[in-house]
């Protein structure tokens, strides 16, 4: 038999494959690409993936695999193209990408046991009595709402049930009452039929939606379009119907959200609209659950899967559709190790499949929106809301003339109340967690800082601890100052804690909730709070980004925004843009069913050009003239960016080696840096940065490949860890 060697993605952050010999005794002749081995590597025993073989091999002293993982489970053609494209566009080692696209179970040398999933479905044999049913409603009216979730979908698994806001406890009442049995998911391929649609949960659309829908299903080759649709104009009807066709013609859908634990709301649509089997990629699942999606989705039995980021990479039989909602979402960037774009990656995966993909938000990326103004995307724009309500007006409340008491100006303090008295809720969204930014010392302005970052401490007055917001470090909060002793201390800068200490002292009859990543940590505490929320149980929700992102509280009517100043005058240039977003979304939650909503925006520069931009011209109308000031200051998209970081104990380390690699500098490509980080020191670690940007895509990669190749060889790197960023979206860090 001839000889036979392959190349394999090894799990190490070298940017190289390596080349094995494959001996007789292991079937040399139905090796696959995209299979799992297990390879020596230095003194440890790996699980690779084979990337390539060949029938000779001019190195010397080849290392043979030791065996092969033969299960069904490996990477296909396609997957491993875009992961080979992926690797080299983002510069990352392609073992790492090939690991981290890999089910946690899959990546062990020993190979896990595959359980069969369960279902679960409404018994047909015992099914409860109107009566019965009404009964339960009454008494039980969660398990009363979970028994017609089950009944409706034909089949729902339990991470389907949990990530809906249901416990075990519901699910294992109506099992013992056996109105619902379990059963192992039947493994086929799924094939759509005439019950896979409950055409009664189908909405008529209006005149807009109708127009991007039939226009959307008419493209069945690659095309990318941008769905730009004004908050609560029915985005995800649209969605639902292009699915519809995508899925009759037996193609699975693949969609990303932001965060569907945030969302249920998402999640029970689908499961309304398609009793198909539905499967889930998200944080909140473990590693098997994620797996059992994995697999569901290569078998082809998993119609349609919607989950976060990493979904992305989901082995698909027959994909037809992906869907990114929010593609403006900063969520979407991967921030440390793999520095991969979901929606990047995900229109690569469009155009290597040859199928469309639906890119929407009320508030497109400039990126996205300069591509669909230059039309390399189709442009689709919803520019009504849906349904009856109406789009909730933004009105700017100046600060600077008014008395402001612990964040609340007079205005906001009477239309919070005259919201209250009207039996209505007032969302009130503050970017920061926590009691105060700082803890002061008011004698002698000691501020309280963390140590290893050098940025002051958050005051957690509920818990009494000092929480270092960058690197987790926590004190329990002093009662002295450092340095002079004394004892008057105070927190400057509103977080969440604070407003609603002061909501609580203000409307002393007003139930008041906050929703942040402190009080939500308990698990299913999220779904509770917003349950409760929409059984109108509160009448003021106070948050963070938390709350402004893709919630639907009906009772809802005023938003008001506190403390957004400082992205005005940011040194990220990406901070307008954001602000934008956010006060765009935040703003969309008000007033999204009958009645009418207000915002209202607390600020100090009611005449910033953004701020009045926005207000009277819109989104479309400041991303626009955004666009314009990017392309005046050649900057992204009009540019092409790559950020590397490096960082060590010492700030000399990465200041040096940064500084070593300008000499590979190219005339088509400007530098900035070697320059300390925003954040220069994190965790004891000393950050710099170095802003390599182009005209050109070819030219900035051909620049990284030549540092690539030269920084082995350069003394400095040995000190330091470095990394590269490409289109990076956070300049902070
Ligand atoms: N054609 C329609 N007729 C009546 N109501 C509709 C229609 N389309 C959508 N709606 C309703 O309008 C509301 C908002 O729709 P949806 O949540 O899809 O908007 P969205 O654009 O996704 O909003 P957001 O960007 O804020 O998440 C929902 O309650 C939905 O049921
Ligand atoms: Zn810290």
């Amino acid at each position: 038999m001839a000889d036979i060697f392959v190349e394999v993605a090894i799990p190490v952050p070298l940017r190289q494959l390596f080349t094995y010999a494959v001996p007789d005794t292991l079937h040399t002749n139905d090796i696959v690409l995209g299979e799992r081995v297990v390879v020596p590597f230095g003194p440890r025993k790996v699980v690779g993936v084979i990337t390539k073989t060949s029938n000779d091999c001019d190195l010397e002293k080849i290392k043979p695999i030791l065996s092969r993982v033969t299960d069904k489970y490996h990477f296909d053609a396609n997957l491993l193209k875009l992961l080979h494209t992926a690797a080299n566009y983002y510069h990352h080692p392609i073992g790492d990408v090939m690991q981290q696209a890999l089910p946690v179970p899959l990546r062990n040398i020993n190979q896990p046991t595959i359980e069969p999933e369960k279902e679960y479905l409404a018994s047909s044999e015992i099914p409860p009595t109107e009566s019965e049913r009404s009964k339960l409603a009454k008494k039980a009216p969660k398990q009363s709402e979970l028994y017609d979730v089950v009944e409706q979908s034909h089949g729902i698994t339990w991470p389907e049930l949990r990530t809906l806001g249901y416990s075990k406890a519901q699910l294992n009442s109506l099992l013992k009452k056996q109105w619902l049995i379990e059963q192992a998911r039947p493994d086929k391929v799924f094939t759509w039929h005439e019950a896979s649609l409950n055409e009664s949960n189908k909405l008529s659309l209006n005149a807009e939606q109708a127009v991007v829908v039939s226009a959307i299903n008419q493209t069945t080759e690659f095309a990318c379009h941008l769905l730009e649709g004004v908050t609560g104009s029915g985005k995800t009807e649209v969605y639902l119907q292009t699915i519809e066709q995508v899925l009759s013609n037996n193609k699975q859908v693949l969609i990303l959200v932001p965060e569907i634990g945030l969302t249920p709301q998402t999640l029970s649509r689908f499961e309304k609209r398609f009793s198909v089997p539905i499967y889930l990629h998200h944080s909140a699942l473990n590693n098997s659950e994620k797996l059992a999606t994995w697999l569901a989705a290569q078998n082809g039995s998993a119609a349609i899967i919607i989950g976060t980021r990493s979904a992305i990479f989901t082995p698909l039989k027959k994909l037809g559709l992906i869907v990114i909602d929010e593609e403006h979402d900063s969520s979407l960037k991967q921030q440390d190790s793999f520095r991969y774009h979901g929606r990047d990656i995900a229109i690569l995966r469009a155009k290597q499949l040859n199928i469309p993909v639906i890119l929407g938000t009320a508030t497109p990326s400039l990126e996205s929106l300069q591509n669909a103004l230059n039309g390399k995307y189709h442009h689709h724009q919803l520019t009504k809301r849906a349904g009856n309500s109406t789009l909730a007006p933004i009105t700017l409340i100046d600060i600077a003339q008014q008395q402001v008491d612990q964040g609340f100006s007079g205005t906001l303090t009477h239309e919070i109340k005259q919201t209250i008295k009207r039996g209505e809720q007032v969302l009130i969204f503050i970017n920061r967690r926590g009691f105060a930014q700082a803890l002061t010392c008011k004698e002698c302005h000691w501020i309280a800082m963390c140590e290893r970052c050098h940025k002051p401490f958050t005051l957690h007055k509920n818990d009494q601890q000092l929480v270092c917001h960058h690197c987790g470090n926590q004190h329990s909060t002093p009662h002295q100052c450092h340095d002079c002793g004394s004892v008057r201390l105070e927190g400057i800068g509103l977080g969440t804690e604070q407003v609603e200490e002061k909501l609580a002292e203000l409307f002393e009859d007003a139930n008041i909730i906050r929703i942040d990543r402190d009080s939500t940590r308990k698990k299913g505490e999220l779904t509770r709070m917003l349950e409760a929320i929409n059984n109108n149980e509160y009448n003021v929700l106070v948050g963070t980004q938390m709350l402004a992102k893709g919630h639907h509280f009906p009772n809802v009517t005023l938003v008001a925004v506190l403390g957004a100043d400082g992205a005005l005058f940011s040194h990220d240039f990406r901070a307008p843009e954001h602000l934008a977003q956010l006060l765009v979304q935040v703003s969309g939650r008000a007033g999204r069913a009958s009645k009418p909503g207000k915002v209202l925006v607390q600020t100090n520069f009611p005449q910033h050009a953004l701020l009045q931009d926005l207000v009277n011209n819109g989104y479309h109308h400041f991303a626009k003239f955004a666009l314009v000031e990017r392309q005046q200051a050649l900057l992204p998209p009009f540019t092409f960016q790559a950020l590397i970081r490096a960082e060590a104990n010492y700030p000399s380390y990465p200041q040096k080696f940064l500084a070593d690699l300008t000499q590979f500098a190219t005339s088509d490509c400007m530098m900035a840096g070697p320059m300390p980080a925003p954040m220069e020191k994190r965790a004891g670690k000393y950050r710099f940065h170095l802003m390599i940007q182009s005209k050109g895509r070819t030219a900035l990669h051909q620049l990284l490949q030549l540092m690539i190749v030269n920084i082995p060889s350069l003394e400095s790197s040995k000190k330091v860890r470095w990394s590269i960023d490409i289109d990076p979206q956070d300049l902070t860090w």
